[in-house]
């Protein structure tokens, strides 16, 4: 039983110092601190969108500037309920207090759909993320497997089918913006995504003894059209736009969503949406807890550029599946720690 071996990131924080497993690069390490708050992330009302008049186009002229300029925007007064959000948020964190054998009932290694993982998604990781998650494939409907949905605590399972359903109907409604910023019908992203999908990842990034040596999750891209990520009040969540040379800590705001465009919203969009760069930070003081949302193309809608201006040239040398662009993107990430670990193999001043 190889799955009841493994250590939970909830255990090695027990340790006084951290295992070199986690210890990333110097250039990656943090140099912002996981509560040294930005305000540059814009802060938007959706209560807006839904009235009329000069409220909404204001609103839509902020939510398209924010996908122009960072790819990131946060979200206030949306529709999924509040008591909805504690309620996920507070199940969530029951969940990873659970004795480590609980959660590896769930353990989702060697490709099964959903559960619990400890640290990364991807194998062949060379240094790994201070984290544990449990993903939930949650749409298409017809594709959930609840054998895969931990069972306890209990409620959790109907708490997630509830928020799925009311944040998928808000995602929908943001593609319907996005749509109609780059001058197409409303419903042309959601045709173009073929039968929306849906990923949910609850992030857990247990206090960490030397945070200032690791990542929660590591610097990246998120590969489908929008997600909605919901972070407690602890901050880490961190941006860049300029390739990782300064980074900003976002702030959290009880409620909100923090909205990130990921791959898919920018070659659509011919490159004019940002594809968020983003990552997290962990700090020596308390856990902290995110769930993010991924609404994604299905596997076989077509990645290419949805419109073109006149003279205007493709990003994009081909156009490809969104499964084919995924695991084109899972593979130059494997290389690119690999070519990074012989590297440092190859180097007596790292050894
Ligand atoms: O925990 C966070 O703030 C970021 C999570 C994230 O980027 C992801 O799950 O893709
Ligand atoms: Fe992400």
């Amino acid at each position: 039983m190889a799955a009841q071996m493994k250590i939970c990131v909830c255990e090695e924080a027990e340790a006084g110092a951290l295992h070199p497993k986690f210890i990333r690069d110097e250039e990656e390490r943090p140099k912002v601190a996981y509560d040294q708050f930005s305000d540059d992330i814009p802060v938007i009302s959706f209560a807006g969108i839904e009235e009329s008049g000069e409220k909404r186009a204001e609103a839509w002229r902020r939510i398209v500037a924010a996908s122009e300029d960072w790819g990131i925007f946060q979200l206030v007064d949306h529709a999924v309920d509040f008591t909805l959000l504690q309620r996920m948020s507070s199940l969530a964190r029951d969940f990873f207090a659970l004795p480590s054998q609980e959660k590896l009932r769930f353990d989702m290694s060697g490709g099964k759909k959903g559960g619990f993982i400890v640290s990364s998604h991807l194998q062949g990781e060379v240094v790994q993320d201070w984290r544990e998650i449990v993903t939930y494939f949650s749409y298409p409907v017809a594709a959930r497997d609840y054998s895969r949905w931990p069972d306890k605590p209990e409620g959790w399972r109907a708490a997630t089918e509830e928020y799925s359903r009311q944040v998928m109907e808000l995602g929908c409604k943001l593609l319907e913006i996005l749509s109609e910023a780059m001058d197409l019908e409303k419903d042309a992203l959601s045709k173009a995504c073929v039968n929306m999908d849906q990923k949910i990842v609850v992030n857990f990034y247990p206090k960490c003894p030397q945070p200032d040596l690791t990542l929660g999750l590591k610097r990246h891209t998120d590969p489908g059209l929008i997600t909605l990520l919901l972070q407690d009040q602890v901050g880490g969540l961190q941006a860049t736009r300029d390739d990782g040379n300064t980074w900003i800590t976002i702030r959290p705001i009880q409620g909100a969503f923090v909205v990130n465009l990921g791959d898919y919203a920018h070659y659509v969009s011919n490159g004019r949406f940002k594809n968020a760069d983003h990552r997290a930070v962990v700090n020596s003081k308390c856990s902290r807890l995110s769930i993010a949302t991924f609404q994604n193309p299905a596997p076989d809608a077509k990645v290419y550029p949805l419109k073109m201006g006149e003279g205007e040239e493709s990003i994009m040398k081909e156009s490809i599946t969104f499964s084919e662009m995924y695991k084109r993107k899972m593979s130059n990430d494997l290389e690119l720690a690999r070519l990074k670990n012989l590297a440092s193999q190859n180097n007596p001043l790292l050894n």
